[in-house]
């Protein structure tokens, strides 16, 4: 095999490649090598990603490894520059310049600054106009890419080029030199000074260059100024905000169309940080071959997120405060001055704060406004990883789901990290998140990515840790082993009074408890906000008289005892209400929420409908997921009279107290609903008991499989096709089977006494596997539950075996 030649140098944010290498070496030869060079890098990159050196007036002293970027210093006694090193998790805030390059022997280079030299060059003039800015703005350390990247180390050079983005996205202030606007018109009217400036500004060589994109996108501030040091009036917020995920891959491309490389190829490599991905440089590919081999990447990364993400965390957040009526941050900002809370976010040594409070307390309305005001403060110099468990939904109510919405969100955030993930998932795929082994390998993947010296300052927040269905206790486990160890990292969780999770969470140093019931003060002012928010909202909605406004202030604040979702449901009622019974109504509503709920089963139970409704009811509680109307219906059937969607939306209607539709679901209206229905109503509900319940969705389950499910439903007609690719028809033959598909198991064991099954049971699960199993399998797939569907087999055969 050849030995690889090559060098390269950065210019001004250009990566100039010396490529010596003969056309006919082969892609394998600049392959192994590449990754030789990526492996050495690997070992370092995580240890110290920018090193610092000592720097006095004309000499270097001081030791540096290889392939470290130097940053500089000032020192305040004598006003010389410093080099010194850092570790990467310990890198101080520093100022980073951004600007195009002179002609070679114009700028100054690390060899200058090493030898004492340079002084002279024109070059010169960005380091004292950044060094004067950096201790204008009180920072002691700036790092500029001219003297600060040692270009004669390949090494060096190639992980500098790969680091870029990261570094100007950690750096405090990015400052943007332009040697092409001066200030010249000053001292003329304001209005032609400004144009000046203006019009050298739009045409500046900045905006045009390759390298620079990224200099414009990765800072969280970034400030422009003229030749002359003078800042130029761009209003920051305009180059401040959006994350870049939140755009498009080919938008992101088109950006730097119009922007130039000295060597053409540059211009693919410098949308790598842009894009999160890493490539390192081949010789002699081409501008289009280096473009293919990025958005390739691009396209494994993104699969590897889609894989990941069990929801959009960042979705799950604004659906949960809308479908919630809107977070009002009046009714949580106390929580900022409580003292618990400012000793968990002020004091190095808290860890974990762990906000526990009875059902509908406003536990996850106030992680919401944590959130929002953690992101507020910090900006995008801390990472913010969240999670929402809803038990009612299946994607989100488990142990594992948790870990893959947490690290989702990191990766959104630092996208080098997905490299921890991409390790694993390149060879297993999706199913790394959902077979049996995927806790032990997501719990992996979260250590690593937690000692990385790359992660910044990170929060991580978990709500409703009780709404966590599945592996809670190794949740636990894992959040008070992992608080514990890294100093980096503050966790925040949430959830009911359970014993059990106290006694986990116990095990966990350094922690916080925030209890909503022993701040019953803050909490009950919290909820006088509250309700006057409501009642003004209602006052508009039914037009009510002063007299009735009052009333409803007076009687809601008397009876809330400190519970929003107690006043939350009595508005809602109200809503329902003619504004003439108002007043007669508020005096039915009990105070708590439990008695709430109840008298509200006991109004359902003597409408004309009661049997219907509690039948929904039952079913509602009893299934795995919220499901649509159309599935309700289907599985439905044989429980009542109820014909169509219409009559069921009537139902749901009457059940508004515990159920909504939201696009065609039922959900809940809250957890605490359910709840209540199956452990304080359960009797009312549930008439012959839950099993029986139970039963009849699974016999209507196989009823629909058998009626529904066929060879090839989708008419993909090749074999094999990816089921990635797959869209569904647009009357889709699965619509009501999709639940039945994935649960029907679930409610079979759950409709037997003991898990034992009666002989009649097995003969039709018999029947159904022998004519439809493959059917089963294929729609299991068409509804990407496969991993769940061999889980459940796996159930089913321990079944069979007992009876
Ligand atoms: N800051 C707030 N802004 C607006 N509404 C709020 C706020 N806090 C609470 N609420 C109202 O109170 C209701 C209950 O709040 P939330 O769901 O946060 O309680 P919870 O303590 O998490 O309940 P659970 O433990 O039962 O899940 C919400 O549906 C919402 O209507």
């Amino acid at each position: 095999m050849k030995k690889r030649k090559a060098s390269s140098e950065i210019k001004g944010g250009e990566v100039r490649s010396k490529r010596s290498r003969s056309k006919d070496s082969e892609d394998e030869d600049a392959r192994s090598e590449k990754y030789s060079v990526a492996r050495k890098f690997t070992g370092s990159c995580y240890r110290s990603s920018l090193a610092l050196w000592r720097l006095e007036e004309g000499r270097a002293v001081g030791t540096r490894s290889s392939y470290q970027a130097a940053t500089l210093r000032l020192n305040k006694e004598d006003g010389e520059l410093t080099i010194v090193s850092f570790d990467d998790d310990a890198i101080p805030p520093y100022a980073i310049l951004s600007h195009t390059w002179g002609a070679d022997e114009e700028e100054v280079t690390f060899a200058d600054l090493k030898k004492g030299e340079g002084k002279n060059k024109p070059g010169y003039e960005k380091i004292r106009f950044c060094r004067e800015q950096a201790q204008h703005d009180g920072l002691q350390y700036f790092w500029i890419n001219t003297c600060c990247i040692n270009k004669a180390n390949k090494a060096e050079l190639a992980f500098a080029i790969r680091s870029m983005f990261r570094w100007y996205r950690n750096a405090v202030r990015c400052y943007v030199y332009l040697s092409d606007v001066s200030n010249d018109a000053i001292g003329s009217s304001e209005a032609v000074e400004s144009l000046h400036w203006k019009t050298a500004f739009c045409n500046s060589r900045w905006f045009t260059y390759g390298w620079t994109l990224q200099e414009l996108l990765a800072p969280p501030l970034v400030e422009f100024f003229s030749k002359d040091g003078e800042k130029l009036g761009i209003p920051d917020s305009a180059l401040q905000g959006a994350s870049l995920f939140d755009f498009d891959v080919n938008e992101q491309i088109s950006w730097n169309e119009h922007r130039t490389t000295k060597i053409p190829v540059d211009r693919a490599y410098s949308l790598m940080g842009i894009l999160g991905v890493s490539l390192s440089p081949f010789d002699d590919e081409s501008p289009a071959e280096a473009l293919k081999r990025l958005t390739d990447e691009v396209d494994k990364q993104n699969k590897c997120l889609q894989d990941l993400r069990p929801s959009n965390p960042r979705d799950d957040k604004k659906r949960i405060e809308e479908t919630k009526g809107g977070l009002l941050e009046d009714a949580y900002c106390w929580v900022l001055g409580n003292a618990s809370f400012q000793q968990w976010r002020n004091d190095a040594n808290s860890h974990l704060l762990w906000v526990k409070g009875d059902p509908g307390k406003g536990k996850t309305m106030l992680l919401c406004g944590i959130i929002n005001e953690l992101q507020k403060a910090a900006g995008n110099t801390v990472t913010i990883s969240y999670f929402f468990c809803q038990a009612t939904d299946s994607r989100i109510n488990s142990a594992t789901a948790v870990l893959r919405g947490l690290l989702y969100m990191f990766m959104n955030q630092q996208p080098s990290l997905v490299s921890h993930v991409r390790k694993k998932h390149d060879h297993a795929g999706k199913s790394l998140f959902e077979d049996a082994n995927a806790w032990a390998a997501l719990t992996e993947i979260f250590v690593d990515v937690l000692r990385d010296p790359r992660l910044s300052t990170t929060y991580l927040v978990i709500d409703a840790l009780d709404e966590c269905v599945t592996d809670l206790p190794k949740l636990l486990e894992f959040v008070a082993k992992q608080s514990s160890t890294s100093s980096r990292v503050k966790w925040i969780v949430s959830s009911r009074n359970w014993p059990d999770i106290e006694e986990q969470l116990e095990q966990a140093g350094h922690k916080v408890r925030l209890s909503l019931e022993l701040n019953a003060e803050s909490l009950s002012a919290a909820v006088g906000v509250f309700i006057q928010h409501k009642v003004s909202q209602l006052a508009q909605q039914k037009k009510y008289d002063k007299q009735t406004q009052d009333a409803l202030f007076a009687r809601l604040t008397s009876s809330a005892d400190g519970t929003f979702l107690w006043v939350a449901l009595v508005c809602q009622d109200l809503e329902k209400t003619a504004r003439r019974n108002a007043l007669k109504k508020l005096d039915s509503f009990p105070p708590g929420l439990d008695a709430l709920y109840e008298r509200m089963i006991q109004q359902i139970s003597v409408s004309d409908d009661a049997e219907l409704c509690k039948q929904v009811l039952a079913l509602d509680t009893l299934v795995y997921r919220p499901i649509t109307l159309g599935e309700l219906v289907a599985l439905a059937k044989s429980l009542g009279d109820i014909a169509n969607e219409t009559d069921l939306r009537d139902i749901i209607g009457f059940c508004r107290s515990f159920l909504t539709l939201r696009e065609d679901t039922v959900y809940f209206v809250h957890q605490s609903a359910k709840d209540f229905l199956f452990l304080k109503a359960s009797n009312q509900v549930f008439l012959n008991g839950a099993e029986e319940v139970h039963r009849v969705i699974f016999i209507n389950s196989l009823a629909i499989l058998s009626r529904t499910l066929h060879r090839d439903m989708y008419r993909l007609k090749a074999l094999g096709s990816p089921v990635e690719n797959v869209k569904p028809p647009d009357t889709d033959p699965l619509a009501v089977s999709r639940y039945p598909c994935v649960y029907w198991i679930d409610h079979l064991l759950k409709s037997s006494t003991n898990g034992v099954g009666n002989l009649q049971t097995i003969s039709v699960v018999n029947e159904f596997l022998r004519k439809k199993f493959l059917y089963w399998l294929e729609g299991l797939s068409l509804c990407k539950s496969i991993p769940k569907g061999i889980l459940s087999m796996a159930k089913l055969q321990s079944f069979v075996q007992v009876c």
